[in-house]
């Protein structure tokens, strides 16, 4: 069974609509219930502040700092996570724009990046915004799929931040007609290497998946199977090296169709994300609302187990919503799973009652006004 990480105090300053608040935990699930617009979601963002990133909401900063609020917003939580007891710090500065960048401390020392909070703990979430995930765009599959990779391989947003850079470089060498073949070259062998990394993490990411919906018995929330298209297709067998070789061919001789499209129209920006529901053998897209949402909460668990084999610690899980949508038998189904995981959930909702089946498992607040209560 995997190791528990969880919080056991969250303190606010000026985050959304939070003046101050504070959350004292004992390690238990938490149950936040509330009116709409009361501040549940908002607490559940702060916590996926405790991740790399820009949040569950994918939030500009300056927007989340409490609108009439002299500062910057400040998180700050102690942490029971992979390393010992933490306490962790981060917000922003006030007065800086749009291209503010979050400031984070562990144990009141400044870190390099807010990657360094990977080495506490791994947050994961399932919102309400997700519930089109199998219909919208293919951009919003595939960083789902990267915050998937993410989490067991922090490595993986470095080398997609790298290969985009690359790549605009690359876009903007050919859009001014600078066919420069040595400089094209570098770049383009750059992106090769990152560019095949990427692809392979993700297939591995994939692969990890399958082996374990294969003996996730059974439970009401469907078997997603997954599989990648785009880029690469049928290849990814190969070895790397071979692989980096054809992509460095297909670049190299699609110089002058890119320059014309004014994009770079072969690479892992291009792979999707394609999920099918497997007892149905139906593509995701085209199941129900509610057994597009079952494959959500299925894939979400699936990852989370995964998270807490690879890592031997259980997530900390944000389920934002989650019991709406569902029958009281899979509710109950679904709080045991998630019990199950062995880790912190945050769960929200507006009626308490429909979390009466985790019982003694969760601890209770009432979320009102920016104010919370027990
Ligand atoms: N920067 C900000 N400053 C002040 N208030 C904000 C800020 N950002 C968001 N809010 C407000 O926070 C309120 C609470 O939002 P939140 O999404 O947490 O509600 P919720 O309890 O999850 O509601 P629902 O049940 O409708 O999902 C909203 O009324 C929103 O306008």
């Amino acid at each position: 069974m995997a190791q528990k990480t969880s919080l056991s105090r969250l303190k606010l300053t000026d985050f959304r609509n939070y003046a101050e608040a504070a959350l004292s935990l004992d390690g238990r699930h938490v149950v936040l219930t509330g009116e709409n617009g009361a501040g549940k979601t908002n607490l559940l963002e702060a916590v996926s502040f405790l991740s790399p990133g820009r949040g569950l909401r994918r939030a500009v900063l300056s927007d989340v700092t409490r609108v009439g609020a002299a500062a910057g917003f400040t998180i700050f939580a102690d942490v029971d996570g992979m390393d010992g007891e933490v306490s962790i710090g981060t917000g922003i500065e006030p007065g800086e724009g749009e291209s503010v960048t979050r400031k984070l401390r562990i144990n009141g020392t400044p870190a390099r990046s807010t990657e360094e909070l990977t080495d506490h703990l791994s947050v994961l979430w399932l919102t309400p915004a997700m519930d089109g995930l199998f219909t919208g765009a293919s951009s919003d599959r595939r960083r789902f799929l990267d915050r998937l990779v993410l989490s067991l391989d922090p490595a993986h947003g470095r080398r997609a931040s790298d290969f985009e850079r690359a790549m605009r470089s690359r876009n903007r060498l050919l859009s001014e007609g600078r066919f420069d073949p040595s400089w094209l070259s570098a770049i383009e062998a750059q992106m090769a290497g990152l560019g095949i990394a990427m692809a392979a993490a993700r297939q591995e990411m994939l692969g990890l998946l399958r082996a374990l919906s294969g003996n996730s018995g059974e439970t009401p929330f469907p078997t997603p199977v997954l599989t990648l298209e785009g880029f690469m297709d049928g290849a990814m067998d190969r070895p790397a090296a071979d692989l980096e070789e054809d992509y460095l061919d297909m670049l190299r001789n699609g110089r002058g169709r890119d320059a014309a499209a004014g994009r770079t129209l072969d690479g892992p920006h291009r792979t999707d994300l394609l999920v099918r529901h497997r007892e149905k053998d139906m593509e995701a897209a085209r199941c129900s609302t509610g057994e597009q949402k079952a494959l959500l909460i299925g894939l979400v668990l699936a990852h989370a187990r995964l998270t807490a084999d690879m890592t031997g610690y259980a997530p900390i899980l944000l389920l934002d919503e989650i019991a709406a949508h569902l029958d009281e038998g899979r509710r109950a189904a679904l709080f045991d799973l998630v019990h199950g995981l062995g880790g912190q959930s945050f769960m929200t909702g507006t009626d308490r009652a429909m979390f009466s089946a985790l019982a003694d498992r969760a601890q209770f607040f009432t979320v009102a006004h920016g104010g919370i209560s027990v």
